[in-house]
């Protein structure tokens, strides 16, 4: 929790005004952040200074690993989040590719489990990592990546955290995983979530020891009309100590995850927050 008001606080100290065309709005902002999860020891990174959603963070999880690119979908796992994305943002409204209302495109999991060869074949990029990391393999490109730059105008929107690379060490999994680009007061809050559940699922599939998650950040941002309740709201909180997440240990394996999985397989143990803020979310 620490190193997530670090980044807020830095922001608010550091950042530089910036103008975003997309979202027509200002966002301050700073470049580069790193964060470290302890998988290990199921310190689970869920912001506490307000209350975090975390069922609709993992909800978005799961459906990436199922490769969904339709906002129903994401709807029927428990999450809202991508609704305006699909539906509400005039450019994708215009484009041809659009198949109709909730379609996202050929975004995220699509990528991550059909990317398109130019002989029409499919890739499953997560399929393989799973198969590997099962037989004790790591070829050094164990690597997840949902940034496809010849798919971009066929997706609702660019992949904001595009690339998950694990790494094996004994019995040990690692996780490294970028992002270009970050909401901190919403997104982020959603982001750690998934980069720690990313990592404590892939260990438990691939019979594993969970180790430690790091989560790289290039652009990290608040927008204008977030500010204030960042400055003069949350940030004026004391965080609490942080909760458990756990996961039902009946699932053992990649199928597990794409057939039966809901979220009533996590709980979250000793989860102490203050009040709801309800950020403006820009699309
Ligand atoms: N501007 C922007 N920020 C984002 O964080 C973001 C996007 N766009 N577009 C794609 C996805 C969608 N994500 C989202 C979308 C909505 C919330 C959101 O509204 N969160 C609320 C309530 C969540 C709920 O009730 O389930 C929150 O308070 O965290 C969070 C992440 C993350 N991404
Ligand atoms: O997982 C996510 C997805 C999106 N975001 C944020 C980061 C930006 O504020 C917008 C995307 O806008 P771009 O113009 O494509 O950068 O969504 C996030 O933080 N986390």
């Amino acid at each position: 929790m620490k190193q997530y008001l670090d980044l807020c606080q830095r922001i608010v100290d550091e950042g530089v005004w910036i103008e975003n065309e997309r979202t027509n709005k200002r966002c301050l902002t700073v470049v580069n952040a790193d964060l470290t999860f302890d998988v290990e020891n199921n310190e689970f990174p869920l912001i506490t200074t307000r209350k975090s959603f975390w069922k609709s963070a993992i909800a978005e999880l799961l459906g990436y690993l199922r490769g969904y690119d339709n906002a129903a979908d994401f709807r029927a796992l428990g999450t809202k989040t991508w609704d305006m994305n699909a539906n509400d943002n005039q450019a994708w409204l215009n484009n041809p590719h659009r198949k109709g209302t909730d379609d996202m495109g050929r975004v995220y999991g699509v990528q991550g489990r059909s990317w398109q060869k130019p002989d029409g074949s499919t890739i499953d990029q997560l399929r393989k990592i799973v198969d590997n990391l099962s037989q004790g393999i790591d070829d050094r490109g164990e690597i997840l990546t949902f940034y496809n730059p010849g798919e971009f105008d066929r997706g609702c929107l660019r992949p904001c955290m595009h690339t998950h690379t694990f790494s094996k060490l004994g019995d040990t999994l690692y996780l490294t995983s970028y992002q270009r680009s970050c909401d901190v007061p919403l997104g982020l809050n959603f982001n750690q979530i998934q980069v720690f559940t990313l990592l404590a699922l892939m260990a438990q599939i691939t019979g594993l020891k969970p180790g430690k998650a790091y989560h790289k950040i290039v652009n990290a941002h608040i927008y204008e009309d977030q500010l204030e309740l960042m400055r003069d709201v949350q940030l004026k909180r004391e965080p609490f100590p942080s909760p458990k997440l756990i996961i039902n240990p009946k699932i053992k394996s990649l199928e597990d995850l794409e057939t039966w999985v809901t979220m009533d397989d996590f709980e979250v143990v000793g989860y102490e927050h203050h009040e709801p803020i309800k950020y403006p979310f820009s699309v």
